[in-house]
């Protein structure tokens, strides 16, 4: 079983436009509402395919009670802890060809004694647990120490845990020894403070990254695909996409697809590749389910050229 944690969890709205143009009144083609934040969608993903994950959400508000529901709704199990403070609700703006625009409120406060009734619920869940994955950014109120308190509570006592965040919390849990972290290359550039304009920059980023604590480096690299650095080696991979259509989760899927491999080697790098892309397939942040996933598009490069430039 896989228990995430989303402290900052959303409401995510999706507007299509044809084109966005700021200052303007742009009327809008179609919107849709999905329940959002990076773990939950990772548990999202898992549940579309089957495997077996709870979500731990703090939730507060109108919004927060709407979110719960949907959940509910689409059959997962959720742990959702009562919070003063309101959930918030992210909005995309999705342009034709996949560009899109993202709004990501700041969220709700979290009090500490808020954030202990999370980590108590945690705490149990992870009793029957394999991984407790903890994901997005951290809402007002809250350490950014906090994903290096989840690694200090579980990795000694044999509970693997994953880290999907940015910024100071992201290097505060590298520094706890994660089992596992999933920057994109943004995040990966921010964490090693420098450029990373070609695949031997992420490795050489991904390295610095497992040198200062973490087991497992997964680093997303959108278009171009995916590179693991980690105690077997290293493994880039891409599949392509012909039609994208959102962007939105997609590093999610990813991270749920490895989870769902073993979060080891090529065979799971294969695995997250093959969700990542069925997810940019989906409309807004849709998890892509068993007949989306298509493992024969995923190509393995065992010679990659480090000097070529990253295209996204
Ligand atoms: N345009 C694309 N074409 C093919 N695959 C993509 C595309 N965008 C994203 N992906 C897949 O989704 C994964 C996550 O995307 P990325 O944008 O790097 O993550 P995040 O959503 O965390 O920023 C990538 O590693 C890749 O497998
Ligand atoms: O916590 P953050 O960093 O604000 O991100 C939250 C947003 O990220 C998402 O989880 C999507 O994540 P990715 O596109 O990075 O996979 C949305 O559902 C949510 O609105």
């Amino acid at each position: 079983m896989i228990v995430t944690v989303t402290l900052n969890p959303s409401l995510d709205r999706t507007i299509e436009v044809d084109s966005l143009t700021r200052g303007a009144v742009i009327r809008t083609r179609s919107a849709r509402l999905d329940p959002g934040g990076k773990g939950v969608n990772v548990s999202r993903a898992l549940l579309a395919n089957g495997i077996d994950s709870t979500a731990v959400v703090p939730v507060g508000g109108p919004d927060g009670d709407q979110l719960r529901r949907m959940l509910e709704a689409e059959g997962m199990k959720v742990r959702a802890v009562p919070s003063a403070g309101h959930t918030r609700s992210n909005v995309t703006i999705a342009e034709p060809g996949g560009l899109v625009t993202k709004l990501n409120e700041p969220g709700g406060p979290l009090s500490r004694g808020e954030l202990d009734a999370v980590a108590k619920v945690v705490a149990t869940e992870a009793d029957s647990a394999s991984w407790v994955v903890g994901c997005g950014s951290i809402p007002p109120g809250v350490p950014e120490t906090i994903y290096a308190e989840l690694c200090k509570a579980f990795v000694p006592a044999g509970i693997r845990v994953a880290v999907d965040t940015s910024g100071p919390a992201l290097l505060a849990a590298v520094a706890a020894g994660p089992d596992l972290i999933k920057p994109n290359r943004e995040e990966l550039a921010e964490a090693v403070g420098g450029p990373v304009d070609r695949l031997s920059d992420v490795i050489e980023a991904a390295r610095a990254l497992r040198a200062r604590g973490a087991r497992t480096v997964l680093v997303s690299l959108g278009a171009d695909g995916a590179v693991l650095v980690d105690d077997e080696g290293i493994t880039a991979g891409s599949a392509p996409v012909e039609n994208p259509n959102s962007t939105v989760g997609a590093g999610d899927a990813l991270l749920a697809g490895f989870l769902s491999a073993g979060a080891q080697g090529p065979a799971a790098l294969r695995e997250g590749l093959a969700w990542g892309a069925a997810a940019v397939g989906q409309p807004a942040s849709r998890m892509p389910g068993p007949n989306d996933i298509r493992r024969d598009l995923v190509r393995l490069h065992p010679r990659p050229d480090l000097d070529r430039a990253l295209l996204t």
